[in-house]
């Protein structure tokens, strides 16, 4: 499903910030991406969205190698995968529903499938009383399953988050990531970038550890392992 192959990544400042990364994520998987700062996570998950290029190596997500994908084409990558973000990145003045119904307009979808698919993910995120309401009105567990909402509304395979609990409490982390485990349940792959110690070892998935831009860590039902 996602595959990196000797995958590099040199800024134009000279950092590597990805130095030589192979690893695959199977169909189904759920897989925590975790590091210190600056070992290159976020580096990693902009190349899967495909915001930088790599400087070196193959990515491929669903067979198609990313890498030479033109930009053209990367609106079709991008409805393969939905992408939550630490800061929610939501449209602060419309509401709930249409931050939703948007992820949806932009794919062209029809207006019958937009009144049936919003309601069903806003009810299966917990919103369906807050539909009607701006971002800027709600928590911010509540806007980061907004953000869960837009993100899976496609039904898209692949669902990639960054930090999606870095700005919640304990409690509320706990319930983004329930919602996480059961979109992943319903058959996504979840890939989740976290510095989220307690989460981690909570959760007992597959966790992949990066350091100083170099996996060195690979291990199924893991914990978050230590930091040094
Ligand atoms: N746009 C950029 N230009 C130059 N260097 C960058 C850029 N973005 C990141 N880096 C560098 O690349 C390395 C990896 O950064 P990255 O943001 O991928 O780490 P991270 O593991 O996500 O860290 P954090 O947990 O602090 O977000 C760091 O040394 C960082 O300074």
């Amino acid at each position: 499903m996602i595959e990196l192959e000797n995958v590099t990544k040199v800024y134009s400042n000279g950092v590597k910030a990805l130095d030589d990364v192979s690893f695959q994520i199977g169909k189904g998987e759920f897989v925590f991406i975790v590091g210190n700062s600056g070992s290159g996570k976020t580096t990693l998950f902009k190349l899967l969205i495909k915001e930088i290029e790599a400087t070196q190596g193959k990515i491929f997500v669903d067979g198609i190698n990313i890498t030479q994908l033109s930009h053209r084409k990367i609106p079709k990558l991008r409805r393969h995968m939905g992408v939550v973000f630490q800061d929610f990145r939501l449209l602060t003045d419309i509401s709930v529903y249409e931050n939703v119904a948007f992820a949806l307009k932009v794919v062209e979808a029809s207006s019958r499938k937009i009144k049936r698919s919003v309601p069903m993910v806003l009810s299966m995120v917990g919103l369906a009383d807050k539909t009607k309401m701006k971002p800027t009105e709600l928590s911010g567990g509540e806007q980061q399953r907004t953000a869960l909402a837009r993100a899976i509304v496609n039904n898209p395979p692949i669902l990639l988050a960054d930090e999606p609990t870095g700005n919640l409490d304990p409690k509320t982390s706990w319930e983004i990531m329930k919602l996480l485990q059961e979109i992943n349940l319903r058959g996504t792959t979840v890939v989740v970038v976290t510095h989220d110690k307690e989460v981690v070892n909570a959760m007992k998935k597959r966790v992949v550890t990066l350091k100083d831009g170099k996996v060195v860590r690979d291990v199924q039902k893991g914990d978050y392992g230590h930091e040094d």
